[in-house]
């Protein structure tokens, strides 16, 4: 049986290297900044930033209440299912560095992608308005010294050709007090070597803290494990919608959650209440409902402004659709109060697990029509006009 927890397979302890420790302990006890660290770490592919940055956290609790999280890696962020960037609030310790979990983020954009490379521009507007976003709530020049909080700014392994001019339009608009670069013993795959984001001129303060990544073998080569990927995105994804029944329910498999899902009664969205979305590709008017059904999409609340990206409060399932009754019927773990705001669909290219897929989770093959959508409808009427279904679409 195939269970959906999302312990890191490949390394069942983290080594924490000298070197690392030194340079975390910099991060947070250096008293050359007096208002609180914000530490970016970056490197090349599979060095180590995730648990790097997971450790540092850890080593900054232990100073402040509270520290920020702004995930950047949309592939495999740390806290949400891929396709997010996002910030996140953390006010207690990782127990055990090598599990990670889901955390709600303060705030967050559904990218919709597991890559920044089809829309880079895109992709670095959500990170700076994130960023603006930490500095205008935490940073503030008159507000108290106790609302202040340091941030850890995870960041992507892609550092050549785009990936790197990707990163090094993040660093400066960032700005960050720390900069922790880890290195690989293959040298040609590394960042260049010293402050390498910054123009000559500048005389402005960064401590650059250089790390080798902790894994070596007898040789001192860096050993680099490499992660699946697809397989923790769509535990990850599992995990997230396991979240829409109560922890203390026995679903500990992928099959007894395909099962719960089919069974779980959605919420119904009228359709003449939201907008629908494509982020990455372009879906003519008459296949809008084909390419929605029996996908995850993002719940987004639209901006009055319409340059701003609308902020996300998180994903749902598309059960179904019946145009003849107006309603989408969804399935998320998203709570009603907030539900009641989503006026957005955004579908990306974030897609449901296939093996929840061949586990009983099925969709019917064209989006409802007026025949199939016999179903009894919820109690309330709220002002969105999303309601919980009494029965389910199974
Ligand atoms: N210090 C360490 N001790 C044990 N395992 C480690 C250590 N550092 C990294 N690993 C393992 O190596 C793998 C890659 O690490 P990690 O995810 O932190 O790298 P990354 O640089 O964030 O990767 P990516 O570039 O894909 O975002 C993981 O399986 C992780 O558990």
């Amino acid at each position: 049986m195939t269970s959906i927890t999302e312990r890191e397979e490949a390394s069942p302890s983290i080594y924490i290297s000298d070197e690392w420790s030194a340079a975390a302990g910099l991060v947070a006890y250096d008293s050359t900044t007096s208002p609180p660290p914000i530490a970016l770490v970056c490197g090349p592919k599979n060095c180590g930033k995730t648990t790097f940055s997971r450790y540092l956290l850890n080593i900054l609790l232990q100073r402040y209440k509270r520290v920020g999280y702004l995930d950047t890696d949309v592939g495999q962020p740390e806290f949400t299912t891929s396709g997010f960037l996002s910030l996140t609030v953390v006010d207690k310790l990782t127990p055990d560095l090598t599990i990670p979990c889901l955390k709600t983020p303060e705030r967050c954009f559904f990218f919709g992608d597991v890559s920044s490379k089809r829309d880079p521009t895109t992709y670095l507007k959500c990170i700076f308005t994130l960023y603006d976003y930490y500095r205008k709530e935490y940073c503030k020049s008159d507000s108290p010294v106790k609302n202040e909080m340091p941030l850890v700014v995870n960041t992507h392994g892609w550092v050549k050709g785009v990936g790197y001019d990707i990163l090094v339009d993040m660093l400066r608009h960032i700005a960050p007090t720390h900069v922790v670069k880890i290195n690989i013993t293959s040298e040609r795959k590394n960042l260049p070597a010293g402050k390498f984001w910054l123009d000559d001129g500048y005389d402005g303060q960064v401590n650059l803290i250089e790390i080798n990544s902790a894994r070596q073998d007898s040789f001192n080569r860096s050993v680099l494990i490499q992660k699946d990927a697809c397989l923790l995105r769509d535990l990850r994804i599992m995990a997230y919608f396991r979240q829409c029944f109560p922890s203390n329910l026995n679903i500990t498999t992928i099959k007894e959650l395909a099962n719960a899902l089919a069974s779980h009664p959605p919420y119904q969205v009228p359709i003449s209440s939201i907008k629908i979305r494509h982020l990455h590709s372009q879906v003519p008017h008459t296949e809008v409902f084909y390419s929605l059904n029996a996908t995850i999409v993002g719940l987004a609340v639209s901006s009055k402004q319409p340059e701003n990206i609308p902020w996300c409060v998180g994903l749902g399932i598309v059960r179904g659709i019946d145009t003849f009754k107006g309603l989408l019927y969804l399935i998320s773990p998203v709570p009603l109060i907030l539900l009641e705001k989503v006026d957005l669909l955004l579908q990306g290219f974030i897609h449901i697990p296939t093996c929840l897929l061949q586990c009983n989770f099925v969709f019917t093959s064209e989006y409802f029509s007026s025949a199939t959508a016999c179903l009894s409808v919820g109690m309330a009427n709220y002002a969105m006009g999303m309601t919980r279904l009494r029965m389910p679409l199974a």
